[in-house]
């Protein structure tokens, strides 16, 4: 497959070397320095381009993507909460692709499910409250992390007990508090816990490089390429959100 990568940062440099690893062949590599390339014959020739940059920009490289007919996985974050609508309504009404997702690791794709359905069980032990705590290197310009939100929002949608989630101390019982701590080079550990007066219960994701978002995001570029729309690691993965047995709630 032909890929183009877009940022050739900490990830771009990892997901040349995962692609190559596969088989594929860099086509085109677009940095900072190099914005006109988005018209070249080399960018347009790509069957997938891959986008790990920032979140001031990763709206206009959606864009310019699109322009240049070139379908896009990407995993910049930070961007969602202004331009998420947009970019949606571009790929599910104007035949856009763009598959999109805070984190691309498998353990994460996991992690995500087991955060669910444990936020569902809860709703029937009332003496648990909920916190999250995300760490990263220091070099992040988002807080919370993407991968943050994505899980915080798995919890909002399962437990009835919370509304809406915060930055670091929660105000109401019905807030859902995100710390962030930005330390060293750390890749990316992900805990949420849940406590009571008599115990507490704590699931954890810790990324020991970036080799599993490289490999996740190169098997959402060989998914994208045959596929139209907005997509998102429950299409790559659509058995994860089989559960086990639904807890009742009666
Ligand atoms: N979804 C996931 O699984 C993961 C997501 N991420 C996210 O991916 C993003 C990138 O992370 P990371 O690679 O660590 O960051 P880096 O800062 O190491 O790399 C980003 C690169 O993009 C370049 N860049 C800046 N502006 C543009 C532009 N307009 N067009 C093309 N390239 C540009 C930067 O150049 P310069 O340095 O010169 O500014 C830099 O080389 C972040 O948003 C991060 O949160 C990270 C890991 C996993
Ligand atoms: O910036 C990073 O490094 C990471 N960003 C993503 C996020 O914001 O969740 C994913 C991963 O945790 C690494």
């Amino acid at each position: 497959m032909k890929i183009a990568l877009i940022g050739y940062g900490k990830m771009g440099k990892e997901l040349e070397k995962v692609a190559l690893s596969r088989g594929h062949e860099i086509v085109c590599i677009i940095d900072i320095n190099n914005q006109d390339d988005f018209e070249s014959e080399a960018f347009r020739s790509a069957d997938v381009a891959i986008e790990f940059t920032n979140p001031m920009v990763a709206y206009s490289n959606y864009i310019r993507t699109f322009k240049a007919g070139v379908k896009l996985v990407s995993g910049s974050t930070g961007w969602m909460a202004e331009h998420g609508d947009e970019i949606k309504e571009l790929c599910e009404k104007e035949g856009k692709t763009l598959f999109w997702s805070s984190n691309f690791s498998l353990g994460v794709a996991i992690f995500s499910a087991v955060n669910k359905y444990l936020a569902k069980i809860m709703n029937q032990f009332p003496a648990y409250d909920v916190t999250m705590s995300e760490t990263h290197h220091i070099h992040k310009l988002d807080a919370p992390s993407g991968t943050a939100i994505t899980l915080a929002e798995g919890i909002l949608e399962n437990l009835d007990r919370k509304s809406h989630w915060v930055k670091e101390e929660a105000a109401t019982t019905d807030e859902l508090p995100i710390h962030s701590i930005r330390e060293g080079e750390v890749f990316g550990i992900h805990t949420v816990r849940y406590d009571s007066a008599a115990d507490s219960i704590s699931i954890t994701h810790d990324a020991k490089n970036r080799g599993g978002f490289a490999l996740g995001a190169i098997l959402a570029a060989e998914y994208t390429a045959g596929k139209q729309g907005y997509l998102g690691m429950s299409d790559l993965f659509p058995f994860l959100a089989d559960e086990p047995s639904k807890p009742s709630s009666k």
